[in-house]
Protein backbone atom coordinates (compact mmCIF):
# COMPACT_ATOMS: atom_id res chain seq x y z
CA UNK A 1 0.00 0.00 0.00
CA UNK A 2 1.55 3.44 -0.66
CA UNK A 3 1.81 5.66 1.82
CA UNK A 4 3.10 8.69 0.71
CA UNK A 5 2.35 9.94 -3.05
CA UNK A 6 3.03 13.22 -4.74
CA UNK A 7 0.95 13.73 -8.05
CA UNK A 8 2.45 16.97 -10.18
CA UNK A 9 3.53 18.67 -7.38
CA UNK A 10 5.24 21.97 -7.78
CA UNK A 11 6.85 24.01 -5.40
CA UNK A 12 9.26 27.30 -4.21
CA UNK A 13 10.15 30.36 -2.81
CA UNK A 14 7.54 32.78 -3.87
CA UNK A 15 7.51 34.06 -6.86
CA UNK A 16 10.45 31.36 -7.74
CA UNK A 17 8.84 27.85 -8.42
CA UNK A 18 11.49 25.45 -7.71
CA UNK A 19 10.11 22.25 -8.27
CA UNK A 20 8.24 21.36 -11.38
CA UNK A 21 5.36 18.65 -11.67
CA UNK A 22 7.00 15.85 -9.44
CA UNK A 23 5.44 12.73 -9.72
CA UNK A 24 6.55 10.27 -6.43
CA UNK A 25 5.27 7.32 -4.32
CA UNK A 26 6.33 5.52 -1.54
CA UNK A 27 5.16 2.65 0.13
CA UNK A 28 5.33 0.95 3.37
CA UNK A 29 7.93 -0.15 4.76
CA UNK A 30 10.07 0.94 1.93
CA UNK A 31 13.13 2.73 1.40
CA UNK A 32 13.39 5.27 -1.38
CA UNK A 33 16.03 7.37 -2.22
CA UNK A 34 16.24 10.91 -3.89
CA UNK A 35 19.31 11.28 -5.86
CA UNK A 36 20.17 14.91 -7.11
CA UNK A 37 22.96 17.15 -7.77
CA UNK A 38 23.81 20.38 -5.07
CA UNK A 39 20.42 22.70 -5.93
CA UNK A 40 18.55 19.88 -7.58
CA UNK A 41 15.56 19.76 -5.50
CA UNK A 42 15.38 17.52 -3.04
CA UNK A 43 15.53 19.60 0.17
CA UNK A 44 12.84 21.73 -1.30
CA UNK A 45 10.54 18.78 -2.04
CA UNK A 46 11.13 17.58 1.62
CA UNK A 47 10.19 20.53 3.00
CA UNK A 48 7.25 20.85 0.91
CA UNK A 49 6.29 17.22 2.00
CA UNK A 50 6.45 18.07 5.48
CA UNK A 51 4.70 21.70 4.80
CA UNK A 52 7.95 24.16 5.83
CA UNK A 53 6.85 25.39 2.12
CA UNK A 54 3.53 25.42 0.27
CA UNK A 55 2.90 22.91 -2.08
CA UNK A 56 1.74 25.18 -4.79
CA UNK A 57 0.51 22.83 -7.51
CA UNK A 58 -0.54 19.62 -7.27
CA UNK A 59 -1.42 17.59 -4.02
CA UNK A 60 -0.01 15.46 -1.71
CA UNK A 61 -1.71 12.51 -0.04
CA UNK A 62 -0.42 10.39 2.77
CA UNK A 63 -2.05 7.18 3.60
CA UNK A 64 -4.89 7.96 0.97
CA UNK A 65 -5.77 11.40 2.25
CA UNK A 66 -4.53 15.14 0.95
CA UNK A 67 -2.53 16.66 3.62
CA UNK A 68 -0.41 19.37 1.22
CA UNK A 69 -3.20 21.95 2.92
CA UNK A 70 -2.55 21.05 6.55
CA UNK A 71 0.15 22.66 8.88
CA UNK A 72 3.23 21.38 9.71
CA UNK A 73 2.25 19.85 12.99
CA UNK A 74 -0.70 18.17 11.87
CA UNK A 75 1.74 16.62 9.11
CA UNK A 76 3.79 15.47 12.20
CA UNK A 77 0.97 14.32 14.16
CA UNK A 78 -0.25 12.14 11.62
CA UNK A 79 2.91 10.49 11.82
CA UNK A 80 5.51 12.15 9.36
CA UNK A 81 8.94 12.95 10.55
CA UNK A 82 11.67 15.01 9.11
CA UNK A 83 15.72 14.91 10.05
CA UNK A 84 16.53 18.35 8.63
CA UNK A 85 20.66 18.91 7.81
CA UNK A 86 21.09 20.09 11.54
CA UNK A 87 18.87 17.79 13.50
CA UNK A 88 20.02 18.42 17.30
CA UNK A 89 19.85 21.42 19.43
CA UNK A 90 23.70 21.34 20.92
CA UNK A 91 22.99 23.14 23.63
CA UNK A 92 20.21 20.51 25.07
CA UNK A 93 21.71 17.03 26.42
CA UNK A 94 21.29 13.89 24.48
CA UNK A 95 18.31 13.31 26.88
CA UNK A 96 16.65 16.20 26.54
CA UNK A 97 17.22 16.08 22.74
CA UNK A 98 15.33 12.68 22.49
CA UNK A 99 12.86 13.47 24.78
CA UNK A 100 12.42 16.46 22.49
CA UNK A 101 11.70 14.05 19.76
CA UNK A 102 8.75 12.49 21.43
CA UNK A 103 7.28 15.43 22.64
CA UNK A 104 3.63 14.26 22.18
CA UNK A 105 4.92 11.11 24.48
CA UNK A 106 4.64 10.48 27.91
CA UNK A 107 7.83 10.26 29.52
CA UNK A 108 7.11 6.96 30.75
CA UNK A 109 6.79 6.11 27.21
CA UNK A 110 10.10 8.00 25.82
CA UNK A 111 12.02 6.37 28.75
CA UNK A 112 10.75 3.04 27.56
CA UNK A 113 11.93 3.69 23.82
CA UNK A 114 15.31 5.49 24.59
CA UNK A 115 16.49 2.22 26.19
CA UNK A 116 16.06 0.75 23.35
CA UNK A 117 17.71 3.48 21.61
CA UNK A 118 20.46 3.57 23.69
CA UNK A 119 21.25 0.31 22.97
CA UNK A 120 21.33 1.02 19.27
CA UNK A 121 23.59 3.79 20.20
CA UNK A 122 25.48 3.33 23.14
CA UNK A 123 28.13 6.05 22.54
CA UNK A 124 24.89 8.06 23.51
CA UNK A 125 24.10 6.13 26.29
CA UNK A 126 27.31 6.78 27.63
CA UNK A 127 26.71 10.75 27.23
CA UNK A 128 23.29 10.71 28.07
CA UNK A 129 23.47 13.71 30.73
CA UNK A 130 25.83 16.01 28.58
CA UNK A 131 25.34 18.83 25.73
CA UNK A 132 24.95 17.80 22.34
CA UNK A 133 27.79 20.58 21.62
CA UNK A 134 29.91 17.95 23.22
CA UNK A 135 29.71 15.21 20.53
CA UNK A 136 31.62 14.59 17.32
CA UNK A 137 30.30 15.24 14.15
CA UNK A 138 29.39 11.63 13.77
CA UNK A 139 27.56 11.29 17.12
CA UNK A 140 25.70 13.88 16.56
CA UNK A 141 24.34 12.43 13.66
CA UNK A 142 23.27 9.61 15.39
CA UNK A 143 21.72 12.05 18.01
CA UNK A 144 19.54 13.51 14.98
CA UNK A 145 18.97 10.28 13.75
CA UNK A 146 17.64 8.70 17.73
CA UNK A 147 15.99 11.50 17.94
CA UNK A 148 13.59 11.25 15.26
CA UNK A 149 13.43 7.44 15.57
CA UNK A 150 12.01 7.71 19.11
CA UNK A 151 8.71 8.81 17.65
CA UNK A 152 8.51 5.65 15.60
CA UNK A 153 7.29 8.33 12.40
CA UNK A 154 5.12 6.24 9.98
CA UNK A 155 7.55 7.73 7.37
CA UNK A 156 10.38 9.60 8.47
CA UNK A 157 11.71 12.18 5.46
CA UNK A 158 15.90 12.10 5.87
CA UNK A 159 17.90 15.09 4.09
CA UNK A 160 21.09 14.29 3.87
CA UNK A 161 22.58 12.18 6.50
CA UNK A 162 25.85 11.97 5.39
CA UNK A 163 26.37 15.82 5.29
CA UNK A 164 29.93 16.53 6.78
CA UNK A 165 30.52 13.25 7.95
CA UNK A 166 34.00 11.46 7.60
CA UNK A 167 33.34 8.27 5.58
CA UNK A 168 34.36 5.93 8.37
CA UNK A 169 30.22 8.04 9.94
CA UNK A 170 28.93 7.90 7.27
CA UNK A 171 29.19 3.66 7.07
CA UNK A 172 28.02 3.84 10.24
CA UNK A 173 24.73 5.81 9.55
CA UNK A 174 24.40 3.71 6.22
CA UNK A 175 24.53 0.76 9.50
CA UNK A 176 22.18 2.16 11.51
CA UNK A 177 19.62 2.92 8.86
CA UNK A 178 19.60 -0.67 7.64
CA UNK A 179 18.73 -1.91 11.30
CA UNK A 180 15.75 0.54 11.61
CA UNK A 181 14.49 -0.77 7.77
CA UNK A 182 14.74 -4.21 9.03
CA UNK A 183 11.88 -2.94 11.82
CA UNK A 184 9.55 -2.41 9.14
CA UNK A 185 10.69 1.78 9.10
CA UNK A 186 9.35 3.46 6.04
CA UNK A 187 12.11 6.34 4.70
CA UNK A 188 12.71 8.66 2.28
CA UNK A 189 16.15 9.99 1.79
CA UNK A 190 17.50 12.64 0.00
CA UNK A 191 21.10 12.41 -0.37
CA UNK A 192 24.14 12.99 -3.08
CA UNK A 193 26.26 9.94 -1.13
CA UNK A 194 25.72 7.48 -3.79
CA UNK A 195 26.32 5.00 -0.28
CA UNK A 196 22.80 5.19 0.08
CA UNK A 197 21.65 3.72 -2.90
CA UNK A 198 22.40 0.06 -1.13
CA UNK A 199 19.68 1.11 1.39
CA UNK A 200 17.08 2.14 -0.62
CA UNK A 201 14.32 -0.54 -2.64
CA UNK A 202 13.32 2.47 -5.62
CA UNK A 203 15.15 5.52 -5.98
CA UNK A 204 14.21 9.08 -8.08
CA UNK A 205 16.67 11.16 -9.54
CA UNK A 206 16.24 15.15 -9.63
CA UNK A 207 17.45 17.79 -11.72
CA UNK A 208 16.39 21.30 -11.96
CA UNK A 209 13.49 20.06 -10.00
CA UNK A 210 12.20 17.75 -12.35
CA UNK A 211 12.11 13.85 -12.33
CA UNK A 212 14.46 12.80 -14.48
CA UNK A 213 15.14 9.17 -13.93
CA UNK A 214 13.60 6.60 -11.52
CA UNK A 215 13.56 2.99 -11.21
CA UNK A 216 14.34 0.14 -8.55
CA UNK A 217 18.13 0.22 -6.73
CA UNK A 218 19.43 -2.46 -10.04
CA UNK A 219 17.73 0.05 -12.23
CA UNK A 220 19.26 3.00 -10.70
CA UNK A 221 22.90 1.01 -9.58
CA UNK A 222 22.78 0.06 -13.71
CA UNK A 223 21.80 3.55 -15.52
CA UNK A 224 23.60 5.61 -17.39
CA UNK A 225 22.05 8.33 -16.21
CA UNK A 226 22.74 8.06 -12.53
CA UNK A 227 25.96 7.37 -14.01
CA UNK A 228 26.43 10.18 -15.62
CA UNK A 229 25.26 12.31 -12.78
CA UNK A 230 27.24 10.49 -10.03
CA UNK A 231 30.65 9.73 -11.62
CA UNK A 232 30.80 11.58 -14.32
CA UNK A 233 30.80 8.59 -17.05
N1 LIG B 1 15.51 30.00 0.89
C1 LIG B 1 15.63 30.00 -0.45
N2 LIG B 1 15.23 31.05 -1.18
C2 LIG B 1 15.34 31.05 -2.53
N3 LIG B 1 15.83 30.01 -3.24
C3 LIG B 1 16.24 28.94 -2.57
C4 LIG B 1 16.16 28.86 -1.13
N4 LIG B 1 16.65 27.66 -0.75
C5 LIG B 1 17.02 27.02 -1.89
N5 LIG B 1 16.77 27.78 -2.97
C6 LIG B 1 17.02 27.42 -4.37
O1 LIG B 1 16.25 26.27 -4.70
C7 LIG B 1 16.98 25.41 -5.58
C8 LIG B 1 16.95 24.01 -5.02
O2 LIG B 1 17.66 23.99 -3.78
P1 LIG B 1 17.61 22.76 -2.78
O3 LIG B 1 18.22 23.20 -1.50
O4 LIG B 1 16.23 22.20 -2.74
O5 LIG B 1 18.56 21.73 -3.54
P2 LIG B 1 19.18 20.38 -3.00
O6 LIG B 1 18.96 19.39 -4.10
O7 LIG B 1 18.66 20.05 -1.67
O8 LIG B 1 20.71 20.73 -2.95
P3 LIG B 1 21.73 20.75 -1.71
O9 LIG B 1 22.28 19.39 -1.67
O10 LIG B 1 22.72 21.77 -2.15
O11 LIG B 1 20.95 21.13 -0.49
C9 LIG B 1 18.36 26.02 -5.73
O12 LIG B 1 18.41 26.70 -6.96
C10 LIG B 1 18.47 26.97 -4.58
O13 LIG B 1 19.26 28.08 -4.92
Amino acid sequence: MSRLILKDVESGYGPMQILWGIDLTVNESETVILLGANSAGKTTLLRTIIGLLPCTGGSILFEGEPIHNLPPDQRIRRGIAYMSELGVFPGLTIEENIRLGGYFLSGAEVRRRSTRLYELFPALANKRREQAASLSGGQRKMLGIAKVLVSEPKLLLMDEPSSGLAPVFVKQVVDVLKYAITGGMTLLIAEQNIAFLSLADRGYLLEGGQVKHSGTRAELESSDVVREAYFGL
